[in-house]
């Protein structure tokens, strides 16, 4: 492998990184881009490996040696500061995050989000080792945009709705909207990395995604995941056109969304995690404004697209309206909007996405259908009554 060099054209020595929560969505794509495209080594901790099993086995695997798994819970392991005293670098992606949790298991995702982040970070901190760690663009909440009455021609001011990582406030709802449990552990733990940076000097990035889809995100309901678990949205609208039934739009599907591909993101963070001199002490947005949707034009797009790659003609009616109080239970509340400010990210590492929504969608679900058509089928075949 050639020497890889940063982007002030020093060459980059290969390191050790512990990664938590590497059997994740995310973790999963990251531990691949390492280990196909740079000679770093992989501290690889979770406590499922399903995702990463490509990677970890056979033995025979060019890359095998460089990515060791550990199957530990954060929570309660003696272990995790050792692995992050072996490292040059930590990243911790480890969370509870999908919305379905945060209201109707509100102790859980505050405990995840925050406490059990808690060590990862005064380990770090102690030890003088660097943190990367992951975010979420729910902590800017909603915009200052949709407190503004419907027809105020200031709601089309980019000044009212684009977020920025240095200027934008966070605004969540009232505490028994526990939907912002998550968004508010989230910012705690971000102004705690912070201020470890500020009092104790440590070295430290924050990454805030904007939505970030591809495969292997989440599960899909009664295949590789609980039959009445409710995954992200992607995962969810997969599910209903794999199974020929209409997909869910949430209180009209009025939210809107930027999404990026996973792999354009996963360029952001490998920028990051090898340019330490440009990316220390900053926050960084990871996602592409140019991706906007609501709710209903991703489910229409999906319904196109599956169609194409499926070859299965969309049903009649491809979509049904459901309040949140039915789908999410008591305590939902939702972002209105979340277009990201790209300043910061683009001069300090020069990062832009490429992969447009229509293009994303075509590789993901082409890779849901090849993946999960079959197994849905037979599940769905009733056996005959004897
Ligand atoms: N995917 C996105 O678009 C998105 C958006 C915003 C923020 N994020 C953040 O990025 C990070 C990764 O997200 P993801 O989409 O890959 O989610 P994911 O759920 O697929 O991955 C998280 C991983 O962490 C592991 N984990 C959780 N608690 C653990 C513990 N106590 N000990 C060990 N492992 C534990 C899980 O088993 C899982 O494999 C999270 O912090 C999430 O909040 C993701
Ligand atoms: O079947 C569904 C699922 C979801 N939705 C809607 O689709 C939108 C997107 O929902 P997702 O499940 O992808 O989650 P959100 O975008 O709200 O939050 C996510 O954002 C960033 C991360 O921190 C987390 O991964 C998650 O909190 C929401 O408005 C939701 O109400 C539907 O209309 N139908």
């Amino acid at each position: 492998m050639a020497t890889r060099m940063d982007l002030d054209g020093k060459p980059i020595k290969p390191m050790t990184i512990c990664m938590i929560g590497a059997g994740g969505f995310i973790g999963s794509h990251l531990c691949e881009k390492l280990m196909v495209e740079t000679p770093h080594k992989v501290l690889a901790l979770d406590v499922y490996s399903d995702k990463i099993k490509h990677l970890l086995e056979p033995d025979s695997l060019p890359w095998a040696g460089r990515i060791v798994f550990h199957r530990l819970n954060i929570k309660h392991d003696s272990r995790l500061e050792g692995l992050i005293k072996m490292a040059d670098l930590t990243i911790n992606l480890a969370a509870i995050c999908t919305p379905a949790d945060y209201n109707t298991r509100p102790l859980d995702t505050i405990y995840s989000n925050f406490i059990d982040a808690l060590p990862v970070v005064k380990y770090c901190s102690e030890n003088n080792k660097r943190l990367i760690h992951f975010s979420t663009c729910e902590v800017y909440g909603k915009t200052i945009g949709s407190f503004l009455p419907k027809d105020s021609p200031l709601r089309k001011d980019p000044a009212y709705y684009v977020l920025k990582e240095d200027t934008s406030p966070c605004i969540f709802g009232s505490i028994e909207k526990q939907r912002w449990s998550y968004a508010c552990a989230k910012q705690l733990i971000e102004r705690l990395i912070y201020a470890e940076g500020a009092e104790n000097g440590l070295d430290f990035t924050i990454v805030r995604p904007f939505n970030w889809i591809g495969p292997r995100m989440d599960f899909i309901p009664g295949i590789d995941g609980p039959s009445e678990g409710v995954p992200r949205v992607l995962a969810c609208f997969s599910n209903n056109l794999l199974r020929c039934e209409p997909l869910k739009l949430v209180d009209g599907g009025e939210s809107q969304r930027t999404f990026v591909y996973i792999k354009d993101a996963i360029e952001a963070v490998l920028l990051m995690i090898e340019n330490p001199d440009r990316a220390n002490g900053h926050i960084f947005n990871v996602g592409n404004p140019n991706n906007e949707v609501t709710v209903r034009q991703l489910a229409e797009m999906m319904t196109k697209v599956y169609a194409k790659v499926s070859g299965e003609p969309s049903l009649e009616s491809p979509t049904i309206d459901v309040s949140s109080k039915e789908f999410y239970g008591e305590g939902y509340d939702d972002s209105d909007k979340r277009i990201p400010d790209m300043t910061i990210i683009n001069r300090q590492l020069g990062w832009n996405p490429k992969t447009s929504l229509w293009d994303l969608l075509e590789s993901t679900l082409t890779y849901q259908h090849r993946t999960y058509a079959e197994a849905i089928k037979k599940s769905m075949v009733k056996p005959i009554a004897s």
